[in-house]
């Protein structure tokens, strides 16, 4: 055996000298067993992960519609939202299945509110233990509604304390390239939606979903929040997000026409899940229902290659800064800015009839 020699942290000149404080962080287990999932909830997240890997091998011909808030600020205004949800998902069974957005992990650009589980008091008290809790908790009461739920996974060592609630997942448009992800990717058990760079480059999240589908092996923690070596099976639910970048939408016939091309070059299925918000829309959520109108045509024009859809959207449309010398507004966004709930039920609406168009365009069978 080799010698172990630590360095001479006597002076405590060697190690965490930019860490100003260390505060322990509850394990996954605890958690767990404070805010269980039981046998009928785990049997929803089963049967919404199981709905939305039909949708994405078309053996499901309804349109996934990834929607919700940008990010949770106020659980009680996510809640109420979902409320409005569940009525308009049960509307559109037929056409559409509803995956409610509730994203806690908000990657930024450069530094700004990182999401409710980093900070769930808005102020950058960083409590990160009640976000954990509060986040779990608000999971469980979206399921509780008949809601599935997607999420981005954005810190790799979360997923264990939520991703048994979840039905999609995402990794984001700024984490795509790295190895990190891909590896937590490869070992999650929903499909993973891959969103392409903020440049606008697809190949890498088609690389994405090439290293995701490949078991791979890298250092985590377990259930216990002991330190573990995590050997995955492969994710071979990858697709592809397109989110717009490098200035450009893509969410056009002619974009999609060469995403689903770039996929079967590389011996992918071939589907897009299309972001109506972020590049697509420009950050101006006004443009969010002209996406998804020149969606609608795609799918009324019999395009099967679009398996899916993600708005933002929220009860009141726009978006408002924290600040701490005000009062929030009541269910609006205090990241991207969404569409508000008017706005989002005729969406709903008009895709619901073009996926019906679609289904009118299929060979009636003999
Ligand atoms: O979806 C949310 C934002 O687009 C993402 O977190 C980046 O935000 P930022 O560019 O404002 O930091
Ligand atoms: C951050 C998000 O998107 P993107 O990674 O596409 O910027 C998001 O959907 O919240």
């Amino acid at each position: 055996m080799p010698t172990v020699t630590t360095p001479d942290t006597e002076t405590g000149a060697v190690i965490d000298q930019r860490i100003d404080r260390v505060v322990p962080l509850t394990t996954p287990a605890l958690l767990l067993h404070e805010l269980p999932l039981d046998a009928p909830l785990t049997s929803a997240v089963l049967a919404g992960r199981r709905a939305v890997g039909r949708v994405l091998d078309h053996a499901d011909d309804r349109l996934l519609v990834v929607v919700g808030p940008c990010s949770v600020h106020d659980p009680a205004a996510a809640l109420d939202y979902a409320h409005r949800l569940r009525e308009a998902a049960d509307r559109h069974a037929e056409d559409l299945l509803v995956v409610m957005r509730v994203y806690f992990e908000k990657p930024r650009s450069t530094v700004g509110w990182k999401g409710l589980i980093n900070d769930p008091a808005l102020d950058g008290s960083g409590d990160v233990n009640r976000g954990l809790r509060t986040a779990r908790a608000l999971l469980l009461d979206v399921l509780r509604l008949g809601l599935p739920v997607g999420c981005e996974f954005l810190d790799p060592i979360t997923p264990q304390y939520i991703a048994d609630t979840v039905a999609w997942g995402a990794i984001g448009a700024r984490t795509v390239e790295s190895q990190v992800h891909r590896q937590l990717a490869s070992g999650l058990s929903m499909p993973i939606g891959m969103k392409n760079r903020p440049d606008g480059s697809i190949s890498t999240a088609v690389d994405a979903i090439r290293a995701a589908g490949v078991p791979h092996v890298f250092p985590g923690i377990d259930v216990s929040g002991t330190p573990a070596i995590m050997h995955t099976r492969g994710n071979a639910d990858g697709h592809l997000v397109l989110r717009g970048g490098g200035g450009r939408p893509n969410y056009d016939a002619e974009s999609v026409a060469g995403a689903l091309d770039l996929l079967r070059k590389a011996g992918l299925p071939e589907r897009v899940v299309l972001d109506a918000s972020h590049a697509n829309s420009g950050k101006d959520h006004r443009n969010q229902p002209k996406v998804a109108a020149d969606v609608a045509e795609q799918l009324a024009a019999g395009q099967r290659g679009i398996v899916g859809i993600m708005l933002e959207s929220f009860l009141l449309d726009g978006r408002q800064d924290l600040d701490p010398t005000r009062e929030l507004t009541y269910g609006r966004s205090v990241t991207d800015a969404c569409i508000g709930w008017d706005t989002t039920a005729d969406v709903l609406d008009h895709l619901a009839s073009a996926v019906r168009a679609r289904r009118a365009t299929l060979p009636t069978p003999a």
